[in-house]
């Protein structure tokens, strides 16, 4: 049975107190009860070891927005999956278009830093997605089709089980336009099924299929009621308790 997930990504807001603040509100928020989905916060990198020690990381998952395509060694500047692992994160958010927009995130790239999440026990939260001129060209399905087939296609199946997929369209992403809940159901239905064809039925039917993109407490609701729609990858409204949680409270 594939499990419901709410993530946040908080991107690069939040300084370390604020997010720490974040962070306890939103454990205080949740203790003494249990969601209908399992929750997890994506927060920056340098804040990962004092969010995850702040909280009971037991009902609130912590994740890296990114990770480095490298194991180890004279990379200035980056941080290893191994390095995210010993914060105690569990999970790492990778190939978001605006890494692969803005930091040149290629295929290739994406490969390696899902191997090495992968192998140091990481959960990827895998982001696809098109552009706005692809969906009016009505390409989006080949496009985010040729995503999957340069990347997570390439997985084992035993390696796959362990993915996370969010469809995040772009055009959708921190602009107000939600995509409608037809187009999400549509695009994570057909994910399911290249899935199927891929893997099987039975691994296609495990697979978490996150919708991201402009999602909120008031769209949250009707888009998590869709069959194929199995949480969601949630930017700005992740950034105050009060919207985050209601969107957990969607469930
Ligand atoms: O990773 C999250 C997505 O990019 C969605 O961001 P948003 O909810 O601000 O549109």
């Amino acid at each position: 049975m594939r499990k419901n997930i709410v993530a946040g990504n908080w991107k690069m807001n939040k300084t370390l107190q604020e997010g720490l603040a974040l962070a306890t509100e939103l454990n205080k928020a949740l203790a003494g009860s249990t969601p209908n989905c399992d929750v997890v916060i994506g927060t920056p990198a340098i804040h990962l070891a004092s969010v995850a020690a702040a909280i009971d990381t037991t009902k609130i998952g912590v994740a890296a927005q990114n990770c480095a395509n490298k194991e180890s060694g004279a990379y200035t500047g980056e941080i290893s999956a191994a390095m995210v692992k010993s914060t105690g994160a569990n999970y790492v958010i990778l190939g978001h278009s605006e890494r692969r927009e803005y930091y040149g995130e290629t295929s290739a790239i994406l490969n390696d830093k899902v191997a090495l999440a992968l192998a140091n026990g990481l959960t990827p939260i895998y982001c696809c997605g098109e552009a706005l001129e692809v969906r009016n060209a009505n390409g989006q399905n080949a496009y985010v089709k040729n995503q999957l087939e340069e990347t997570i296609f390439n997985l084992s199946a035993d390696d796959f089980k362990k993915i996370v997929i969010a469809y995040e369209p772009i055009w959708a992403i921190g602009t107000g336009v939600t995509a409608s809940t037809e187009q999400a159901q549509d695009m994570l239905a057909f994910i399911r099924t290249i899935i199927a064809e891929k893997y099987g039925k039975e691994i296609a039917e495990n697979t978490s299929i996150l919708y991201g993109g402009s999602c909120n407490a008031k769209n949250a609701g009707e888009l998590f009621a869709q069959p194929d729609i199995d949480g969601g990858l949630i930017g700005g409204a992740s950034l105050k308790v009060e919207d985050f949680k209601a969107i957990i409270d969607a469930f």
